[in-house]
């Protein structure tokens, strides 16, 4: 790492020991001074050696002079000075001051930043340190603040939506209690709109919001909160751009405000697998903080109309029938899905149809890969590269030709599928930490399909055992899985333009199938398309992936460290 010029560089106290205390653009460090050379400098500038760089995780090490702190500028969340004569903070909250520091130190301020703790978690820490000389001491303060107001990507005003009813109904206490003290700690403003209604906050984006008086907007909920927000700012973007969302082929523009996800619903996949953890308090930090990441949308139509965007999850059969069938259990919480994934399973029901895809040939990486999307992914930089230069691939298709003749590299395959699912991301969360797909990229402009076929209960319930162990839940003969641009589904049952209402029509087609069938196992000829936890009006889809159409404040999943292969920067 380029070495930085120093800014500031003072002996300070921190819990009744000497630190040298420095300060440049890119990290503020803190070394204990070793016991024999420990003296009291009267708060002048005292020059000292920073002969290391910090790796990215480890903040702390014992060397042989005493323990070295760093955090990155870029981390550092708030600073303020410390009233000591009346022994309080200056945000209210009383603290003892320490004995020494009050007679020989009377200075000081706090330091808020980030703490990474377990398993992506981040948390608020604070170190105080203590000075001889109030001058010194505003001297810090003014130069950290100076630091942070540098900071542009950082948000400073924010428009929130909570949804009181999603999750375990815990939306409001969560903002109130764990995320709302952190905004004010980093002086971010905020306008706060508890919903009164679904789609109340899409609507409201769509239409009413002031957006150019905010840096960003948050969501308080789970997935279908977030899909709210996304309708909302994508929508609004198109419609301010004269883009038609109808028609399939179109390029969208990309909406240029970042969305922030407070986790507080029931699967909060999008938080998972964006940050690595659905932990209020971590995502709040991710949006203090400014990150940023790109996302892909799919834009769902049915016969050149616009149905809904999609960023997670489109599944037919499996996930459709455990959506359908969770929503009128909604007062059991997230425990929903449980209940209603075991009872899917046990109806075991597969459906006929032909999936017609384009393949992402020309891009780096396959739903195979052993490598995982992480902060700062490669395969996203380059493949998101690659199709914002290049015009959409268009393949001409017409409707009256067999989808076995469509040119143009589409592959067509019909069978008896139990699961059709498309994964735009891996869709970790809680209940699969590896997600779906677990090579899924972010941002990378295709969605992994996924085609389970006809199998028996017993080989489906290893297919979905393996989602939540380290197996490969692909390595099965009825599954295969194609990273692609676009991809089309008609049931077998279609009925042309004038599709059925698949409530009314579906349950007729059912019994018909059967009197036509006496053995079969009862399959309805329709399942629902599950679109990120929003059930799909028609069963005959199209699809296409808009790369990086959307950012959220995250950065994708960071590595977790390795301490055993880091340099210890203090050993000789
Ligand atoms: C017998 C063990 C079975 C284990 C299977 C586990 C596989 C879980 C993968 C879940 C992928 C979830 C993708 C995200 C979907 C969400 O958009 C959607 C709505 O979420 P929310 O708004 O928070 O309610 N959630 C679902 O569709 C739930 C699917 C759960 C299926 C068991
Ligand atoms: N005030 C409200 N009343 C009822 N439904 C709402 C309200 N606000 C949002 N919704 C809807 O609730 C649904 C579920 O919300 P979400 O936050 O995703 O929770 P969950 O993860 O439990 O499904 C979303 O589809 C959203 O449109
Ligand atoms: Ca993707």
């Amino acid at each position: 790492m380029e070495k930085q010029p120093r800014l500031l560089a003072s002996q300070l106290l921190l819990k009744n020991s000497l630190f040298e205390v420095s300060l440049n653009r890119v990290l503020l460090t803190w070394k204990e001074v070793a016991t024999k050379k420990k003296r009291v400098s009267g708060g002048m500038h005292h020059p000292f050696k920073v002969g290391f760089c910090f790796p990215k995780f480890l903040r702390r090490d014992k060397g042989e002079s005493g323990t070295s702190h760093g955090v990155s500028v870029s981390e550092i969340l708030a600073v303020r000075e410390l009233d000591v004569d009346s022994g309080t903070k200056d945000d209210g909250r009383w603290q003892k001051m320490p004995q020494k520091s009050t007679e020989a130190y009377p200075y000081a301020f706090t330091v808020s930043y980030v703490e990474r703790a377990w398993q992506h978690r981040w948390r608020c820490s604070d170190v105080t340190f203590h000075c001889l000389e109030g001058a010194l001491c505003q001297q810090w303060v003014q130069t950290i603040r100076e630091q942070l107001t540098a900071l542009t990507s950082r948000p400073k005003h924010l428009l929130v939506y909570i949804n009181p009813y999603g999750g375990k109904q815990q939306g409001e206490r969560i903002y109130e209690q764990k995320v709302a003290p952190l905004f004010t700690l980093a002086s971010i403003s905020t306008h706060v709109i508890v919903t009164e209604h679904a789609n109340h906050a899409r609507d409201h984006l769509r239409t009413e919001a002031e957006l150019k008086k905010y840096d960003g907007v948050v969501c308080v909920g789970g997935d279908g909160m977030f899909s709210e927000m996304v309708h909302g700012l994508v929508s609004r973007t198109q419609r301010d751009n004269g883009v038609d969302q109808n028609s399939p082929e179109e390029k969208l523009v990309p909406c240029t405000l970042r969305i922030g996800i407070i986790p507080a619903g029931s699967t909060d996949c999008i938080c998972y697998a964006t940050v690595g953890i659905n932990d209020p308090v971590t995502s709040a930090l991710h949006i203090i903080v400014g990150d940023a990441q790109a996302m892909d949308v799919c834009s769902v139509h049915h016969n050149n109309t616009f149905l809904r965007y999609s960023v997670s999850l489109l599944g037919y059969g499996f996930y459709g029938d455990v959506l359908a069938d969770s929503e009128r259990k909604r007062w059991m919480g997230p425990a929903r899905y449980d209940f209603s994934g075991f009872k899917t399973f046990l109806t075991h029901h597969y459906y006929e149809g032909t999936v017609s895809f384009l393949p992402a040939t020309d891009i780096l990486g396959t739903p195979r890969d052993k490598t995982r999307c992480r902060a700062g992914c490669f395969i996203c930089q380059h493949n998101g590269q690659l199709y914002s230069e290049d015009a959409p691939e268009i393949c001409e298709t017409d409707p009256d030709v067999p989808d076995s003749e469509y040119k143009g590299g589409w592959r067509v395959i019909r069978g008896k599928f139990l699961a059709i699912n498309a994964a735009s991301m891996s869709c970790a969360c809680p209940r699969s930490p590896k997600g779906l797909s677990p090579a899924a990229h972010l941002a990378d402009g295709t969605t992994d399909l996924i085609l389970v076929r006809k199998c028996s209960r017993f080989n489906f319930l290893r297919h979905l055992l393996r989602h939540t162990s380290k197996y490969d839940q692909f390595d099965m003969t009825f599954v295969e899985v194609h990273r692609v641009r676009r991809f089309r589904f008609t049931p077998r049952y279609c009925q042309s333009d004038s599709e059925l209402d698949l409530r009314e029509n579906g349950k007729k087609l059912f019994s018909q199938i059967c009197r036509d069938h006496p053995a079969c196992s009862c399959s309805p000829a329709y399942s629902s398309w599950n679109c990120d936890g929003e059930i799909l009006p028609h069963a005959a889809i199209e699809v296409g992936v808009h790369c990086q159409l959307i950012k959220l404040f995250a950065r994708g999943i960071e590595e977790q460290p390795v301490f055993e292969d880091l340099p210890n920067p203090c050993a000789v």
